[in-house]
């Protein structure tokens, strides 16, 4: 059985027609159910019931929210069940480095048809799962921004990466940066844990945002780590330091263009595995979600190979 599983809300309603498109072109190839989302996050109760209910294929119709959570459940299963993913979200950030054919959806048919997959890094941040990036900082700071306009029912006349965007520029010169010290723990995935490991010391100092990248781009706009690959077994970190407001525009301009490792600024480089220590539990995103750390101290790490993409 393929299991599709949709999110009604993404890309602003427009994921429920591509939802009908995909069901209509897959129907007569093999059995085919709905999993409907019904509230934010539930994409990972319909992949966990998909599963359970013997899927060798779930299908996202969504952005990457949705991807997110689906992801949460896929990589918790007791079997390894391939995702295909069919964009309909507002960024897409994940499938830009994807390759897919995730916009077209009579090729995405035909690669669930011939069911070749590819396996890829999953990255882990305090136990959360994520495919695209996690970030810590500025981005943080406009997400919870985008949720209150969102609930105060403002600037609903821009699509999402608009809105994301100028929410962003809106942001940028207030955004105060958070003081936290970075340390690589693990160089690569190669290394025994508690090896002699590399370490690197990004000193504690005042951030304004810090990604965790396996896939390069971010939101919607933005080619926030354009180094990075989905299969090396390493997430690129890219640390923003202290900028004054007047210098902020300019590097997030080159971020668009991914020319901005070069700026004084900004570091960036590679590793299996994380520590971040802040003065209290922080706030991160992971795919563009939200969540509250469980502690100070914030480990993050990539699981190689942990996630088949059907391609
Ligand atoms: N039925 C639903 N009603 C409201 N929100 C939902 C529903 N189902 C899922 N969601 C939530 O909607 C949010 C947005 O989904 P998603 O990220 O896929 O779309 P998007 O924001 O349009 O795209 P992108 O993240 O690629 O810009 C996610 O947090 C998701 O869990």
């Amino acid at each position: 059985m393929i299991a599709v599983v949709v999110n009604p809300a993404a890309g602003n309603g427009r994921a429920r027609n591509i939802a009908s498109d995909v069901m209509r072109a897959l129907q007569h190839r093999e059995d085919i159910v709905e999993f409907t989302t019904r509230t934010r996050g539930d994409e990972a109760q319909q992949t966990s019931l998909a599963i359970e209910r013997g899927a060798r294929c779930v299908v996202v119709v969504g952005g990457d929210g949705s991807v997110h959570h689906a992801v949460r459940a896929l990589t918790s299963a007791t079997r390894r069940v391939p995702l295909a993913i069919v964009a309909a979200g507002t960024g897409n950030d994940f499938v830009k480095s994807l390759g897919t054919p995730a916009h077209d959806i009579h090729a995405m048919v035909q690669c669930i048809t011939r069911a070749q997959t590819r396996p890829i890094d999953v990255g882990l941040i305090d136990g959360t799962p994520f495919v695209n990036a996690a970030g810590l900082g500025f981005d943080v700071a406009v997400l919870e921004r985008m949720q209150q306009k969102q609930t105060q029912g403002r600037q609903q006349w821009l699509g999402g990466t608009a809105a994301y965007v100028v929410t962003a520029l809106g942001a940028l010169l207030g955004y105060r940066g958070f003081d936290a010290s970075l340390r690589t723990t693990l160089a690569s995935s190669h290394d025994a844990p508690g090896a002699p490991a590399w370490q690197e010391r990004i000193g504690h100092h005042a951030h304004l945002m810090t990604v965790f990248a396996n896939g390069q781009c971010f939101g919607g706009a933005f080619r926030i780590a354009p180094e990075a690959r989905l299969d090396d077994g390493l997430l690129d970190v890219v640390d923003i330091g202290a900028l004054t407001p007047w210098q902020r525009p300019a590097v997030f301009l080159r971020a668009v263009r991914g020319t901005h490792l070069s700026h004084a600024a900004v570091r960036s480089h590679f590793g299996a595995a994380f520590t971040l220590h802040c003065e209290a539990p922080p706030l991160y995103e992971a795919d563009g979600e939200l969540y509250r750390a469980s502690a100070a101290t914030v480990t993050i790490s990539v699981r190689p190979a942990a996630l088949d993409i059907i391609v």
